[in-house]
């Protein structure tokens, strides 16, 4: 899977054509490239340094903070620059600022800058905020009697009155950003530079900053360039932005455009082929309705376990599962008991039982609740006491997956009224992907999922269960065929193993739904789908019971993943436009509104194409 950030240029990228733009250029940044030499091993004091030094010891290796960055910001403009944590953005601000030369390229300024790049600079904190005021000035070039006259003003913008003869250690961040911004703003500089100095105040005063950069620019056409993590403070603010990735520019354009992409895109992982090809969907030209892609989820794991069972009838109610929602081993476990008893599963907490969990527990008044989990919590009874819960607790436990899941086969086959198939299910124990997508299947075919450890490897206990499976099949997630085979002979018993081994659990996701498509009995509708992430996966727990009730297959996809969002394009193609409506399971800020978008496009793009092809068939 891949995890580096893509820093290439993006194909869409615009270099901003302003051949026409006739405005004096304020800063010219050209080519510029600043190299650190960083120490290669930590030295934790000035005396080991020295020693490192004269044994010749210490290396030094370089680091590319910012590599051949080149724009030009206009009189008038305001300038945001973007990134993620570390790609430069501060570094560039310096190098604009003089307080840092660049190693490669040149940066030019045409006019006077009002800094406001480190909060705390130019302030001496063992001095009161009145005589900071007077020495922070000074070093802006401001004549004693110019502070004079604007003193009043200062302090009342910076809101301090009352602490102003008290020294400025005792001071707040936001309290000292808003006398640096204060101090800065009191003459009308060229270029106003300003790196996330707005982020430390309160609201309220952040609100007052933005309305005095406002006035500059509108009042005075005073040049700003703005450091943000807030694309919405850039795209509110700025007419022009540069996102960079770990100093490297990625895109260049009008600030709402290059907002749109860093959302879109910004500190996301994926291959480049894989962004060309979610920014290709996300700017094509597609009208969806609104509700194509829908989130379902509660306010946290346990009420949306609840609310996707509460729409989940049962055949019986008398006994309940329950598994703790932060061990997702013991609840694909539970969920594949619940299965096969037809009863309903909820989540839990390792030591009680959550509101949302007991409100839906009243309304079954189950006189049995099972508890499946690594051990036998007296909590769970006494909170089921507190919430006035009837039914007896019992607990399966055991202490790691492996004998839990050997566990649950154990009490299932001695269930005089219910019986497991003769299909089992094996996953690797650290494998969430994999658990997400067996969920429905398992529950709706009565499987028995059985848990190897992270290497795949199946308990003495395990294989004895495996040793008695006669006629059946085994449908394995990570352990091949082959090996299972010369492991346990299982053909021997006229068992057939169905291996799923892609490569990361999206491909293993997309060839197990394609499986079920063709190879079993068990239909799924395609017509709605679930969506689940794979690094926070806890909102789909329930999936199974959910996704077995109404024949919905469950896809794996990660909006942080690129891959992953691809994987989806492909898969919804595959599905020649049958997926009409997205069910996504999973808190609102995992998927952002963009994200849902480029589904909704993808679902969209899906239909049409099939719609196209199916036209064209007709027509030759
Ligand atoms: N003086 C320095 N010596 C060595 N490395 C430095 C120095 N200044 C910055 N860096 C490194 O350069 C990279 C870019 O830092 P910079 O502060 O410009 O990033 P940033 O985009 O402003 O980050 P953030 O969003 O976290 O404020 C970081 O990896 C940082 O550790």
């Amino acid at each position: 899977m891949p995890t580096i950030v893509n820093t290439t240029p993006l194909a869409i990228a615009t270099s901003f054509n302003d051949a026409n733009d006739n405005r004096p250029v304020m800063v010219d940044v050209n080519h510029v490239s600043m190299v650190f030499n960083m120490a290669s091993e930590q030295l934790n004091s000035i005396k080991e340094y020295v020693i490192a030094i004269a044994k010749r010891e210490l290396m030094f290796k370089e680091f590319r903070a910012l590599d051949d960055v080149s724009f030009t910001v206009r009189k008038g403009d305001v300038f945001g620059i973007l990134g993620t944590n570390g790609s430069g953005k501060s570094t560039m601000l310096k190098v604009i600022a003089g307080v840092l030369e660049p190693s490669e390229g040149t940066c030019t300024i045409n006019g006077n800058i009002a800094p406001l790049i480190e909060l705390g600079a130019g302030f001496d904190m063992e001095l009161t905020a009145r005589e900071n005021i007077y020495l922070n000035g000074a070093l802006l070039g401001y004549s004693r009697k110019f502070i004079d006259e604007h003193f009043d003003e200062i302090v009342s913008f910076a809101e301090i009155e009352k602490f102003l003869d008290m020294p400025m250690k005792n001071y707040s961040s936001g309290m000292v950003a808003r006398i640096a911004f204060a101090i800065a703003t009191v003459i009308i500089p060229d270029i106003l530079i300003v790196d996330e100095v707005l982020s430390v105040g309160d609201f309220m005063f952040q609100q007052k900053c933005e309305q005095r950069i406002q006035k500059l620019i509108k009042e005075h056409e005073v040049t700003v360039l703005i450091v943000s993590h807030s694309n919405d403070q850039i795209e509110r603010l700025c007419n022009k932005a540069i996102w960079i990735e770990k100093g490297h520019a990625r895109m260049m354009g009008a600030a709402s455009e290059v907002c749109r992409m860093y959302r879109l895109l910004g500190g996301h992982v994926g291959s480049q082929e894989a962004e060309s090809k979610v920014v290709e969907m996300i700017n094509r030209d597609i009208s969806c309705p609104d509700n194509i892609v829908t989130t379902l989820c509660g306010d946290d794991r346990y009420s949306s376990a609840a609310k996707l069972m509460k729409s989940v009838p049962t055949k019986r109610n008398d006994i309940v599962i329950l598994a703790p929602g932060d061990s997702i081993p013991s609840c694909v476990v539970a969920s594949s008991l619940s299965g096969l008893i037809e009863c309903p599963f909820l989540l839990t907490k390792q030591n009680s039982i959550p509101n949302s969990t007991a409100d839906l527990l009243k309304t079954y008044n189950a006189g049995k609740i099972i508890v499946v989990g690594d051990v036998e919590n007296e909590g769970i009874k006494r909170s089921a006491h507190d919430h006035g819960l009837k039914g007896e607790i019992s607990f399966i436990a055991a202490e790691n997956p492996q004998n839990l899941s050997a566990a649950v086969y154990d009490f299932g086959s001695a269930l005089a009224d219910a019986s497991w198939s003769n299909t089992l299910i094996l996953v690797k124990s650290d494998q969430n992907g994999d658990f997400i997508t067996q969920l429905p299947y398992a529950y709706a075919n009565k499987a028995s999922v059985l848990i190897t450890n992270e290497d795949g490897k199946l308990s003495d206990k395990q294989k004895a269960i495996l040793s008695e499976v006669q006629n059946g099949e085994v449908l394995s997630f990570g352990i091949s065929a082959q090996d299972l085979e010369n492991e346990l002979g299982l053909s021997q018993q006229n068992v057939t193993v169905h291996d799923f081994l892609d490569d990361g659990p999206y491909n293993v996701n997309c060839h197990f739904t394609e499986w079920q498509l063709t190879h079993t009995d068990h239909k799924i509708s395609a017509e709605t789908a679930l969506v689940a992430s794979v690094w926070d996966p806890f909102d789909a727990l329930l999936v199974g019971p959910y996704a077995a009730h109404n024949g919905y297959p469950c896809f794996l996809e990660d909006p942080q993943d690129l891959d992953s969002v691809c994987r989806m394009f492909i898969l919804l193609d595959d599905l020649k436009g049958a997926v009409s409506k997205m069910e996504v399971l999973g808190n609102n800020s995992l998927y952002t509104q963009l994200d849902k978008q480029v589904l909704a496009k993808a679902v969209t793009h899906a239909k049409n194409k099939t719609l196209r092809n199916a036209i064209g068939s007709i027509t030759h």
